[in-house]
C-alpha cells in the first residue's frame, strides 16, 4: 500500500512530531510511505494532487480542522480515502469520529483500513466536514484566531468578548418551500455532532444520513444568552424555545442588514462579497478511514 501524509508542521502550536522515520516504523517494510508538509494556507490541496497522481492509496491529513479540510476538499467524489492524525488544537470532525489525538491510536485506525462514506456540506464553491456557523460563532473565531492564544482559554476569551459587544444579524432564510425572516442571534448548520471541545449544538446529526442538522437561534436578550450558555453545557438545547432544529437538505440565506455575509467553515473564517450563500449536502461524497 502507498500512504501519502500530508502534515502541516505547525498544527497545534507545533506540538507534535510526526515525521517520515517516525511513520515508517509504524508500517510494514513492503508499505511506501510518503510524507508532504505544508508551508502555506491552501498548499494541503496541492499536495494532494500529487499525491493522487503519484497513485497513492490512501492519503493522510496530519494537522487540525484547517488542514483536514483542505486535504478532504480535495479528495470529496475521489474514490481514495483520507486517513487523519489529529494534530490541531479543536479536532472537530476527529473527535466526531473517535479517531484519538494519540499518533500511535491513530495510525493504527488508519492501518485497519474501515473505510467508511461521510456526506460532505458545499457552501458556495467550498466544502465542509463538521460545521458551517454565520452569526455568533463566527465572530467568536474571528476574535480567536485575532487572539494567537490556540487553546480552550483562548476560545472562552473569545467567546466572552464577543458576548459582550455582539448584536443579532438579520437573515432571510429559504429552507425547502419556507422563507423565514429574522434577526438572529446563531445560524449553526452541521454535518457532525460535536462543535469542538467536545460541546454539541446539533446532537441529532449524523455524519452519513445524507442530511445536514441546522439550529436556528432568534434573537437573545442578555438573560436568555446566559440561559443559552448553560444548556449548551447541560446538552439541553431544546429547552429554549428560541431555538428551532431541523434537518435539511439544502438552504439559502440572505443577509438582510446590507454587511456581506461571514461565515466560520470547520472552525476557520470566511469573508464573502455576497449578500447571499447557497448550502446543501452532498450524500456520501467522501471515503474517510475510521
Ligand atoms: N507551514 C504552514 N505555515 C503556516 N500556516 C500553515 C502551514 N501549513 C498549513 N497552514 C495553514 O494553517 C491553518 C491552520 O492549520 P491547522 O488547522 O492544521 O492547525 P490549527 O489551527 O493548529 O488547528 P485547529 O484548526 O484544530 O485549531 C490552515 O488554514 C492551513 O492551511
Amino acid at each position: 500500500m502507498k500512504y501519502t501524509f500530508i502534515v502541516n508542521p505547525n498544527s497545534g502550536n507545533a506540538k507534535h512530531d510526526i515525521s517520515l522515520d517516525f511513520l515508517q516504523s509504524k508500517f510494514d517494510s513492503s508499505d511506501e510511505i510518503v510524507l508532504k508538509e505544508t508551508a502555506y494556507q491552501f498548499h494541503a490541496k496541492e499536495l494532494v494532487k500529487e499525491a493522487i497522481a503519484e497513485n497513492s492509496d490512501v492519503i493522510v491529513a496530519c494537522g487540525g480542522d484547517g488542514t483536514i479540510n483542505e486535504v478532504a476538499s480535495a479528495l470529496v467524489k475521489k474514490n481514495i480515502p483520507l486517513g487523519i492524525i489529529p494534530a490541531g488544537s479543536g479536532n472537530g470532525l476527529a473527535t466526531n469520529l473517535n479517531i484519538p489525538k494519540d499518533p500511535n491510536k491513530a495510525i493504527e485506525i488508519i492501518k485497519s483500513n474501515a473505510v467508511h462514506t461521510i456526506d460532505v456540506g458545499r457552501v458556495e464553491n467550498k466544502f465542509f466536514f463538521s460545521n458551517l456557523g454565520f452569526g455568533i460563532d463566527a465572530e467568536v473565531i474571528k476574535t480567536y484566531e485575532e487572539n494567537q492564544k490556540r487553546t480552550i482559554t483562548g476560545y472562552v476569551d473569545a467567546s466572552v468578548k464577543t458576548l459582550l459587544n455582539y448584536k443579532s444579524k438579520l437573515f432571510r432564510l429559504y429552507i425547502d418551500d419556507v422563507i423565514i425572516e429574522k434577526s438572529f442571534y446563531y445560524l449553526f448548520c452541521s454535518n457532525s455532532n460535536i462543535a469542538g471541545y467536545g460541546i454539541s449544538f446539533t446532537p441529532k446529526a449524523d455524519l452519513s444520513d445524507g442530511e445536514l442538522d441546522l439550529l436556528m437561534i432568534e434573537d437573545l436578550d442578555v438573560f436568555e444568552q446566559f440561559y443559552f450558555s448553560v444548556l449548551v453545557l447541560a446538552k439541553k438545547i431544546d429547552f429554549l424555545n428560541k431555538a428551532k432544529y431541523r434537518k435539511v437538505k439544502k438552504f439559502k440565506i440572505e443577509s438582510l442588514d446590507h454587511n456581506p455575509i461571514t461565515y466560520q467553515l470547520d472552525g476557520e473564517i470566511h469573508k464573502t462579497d455576497s449578500l447571499q450563500v447557497k448550502v446543501k449536502v452532498l450524500p456520501n461524497a467522501l471515503k474517510i478511514i475510521f
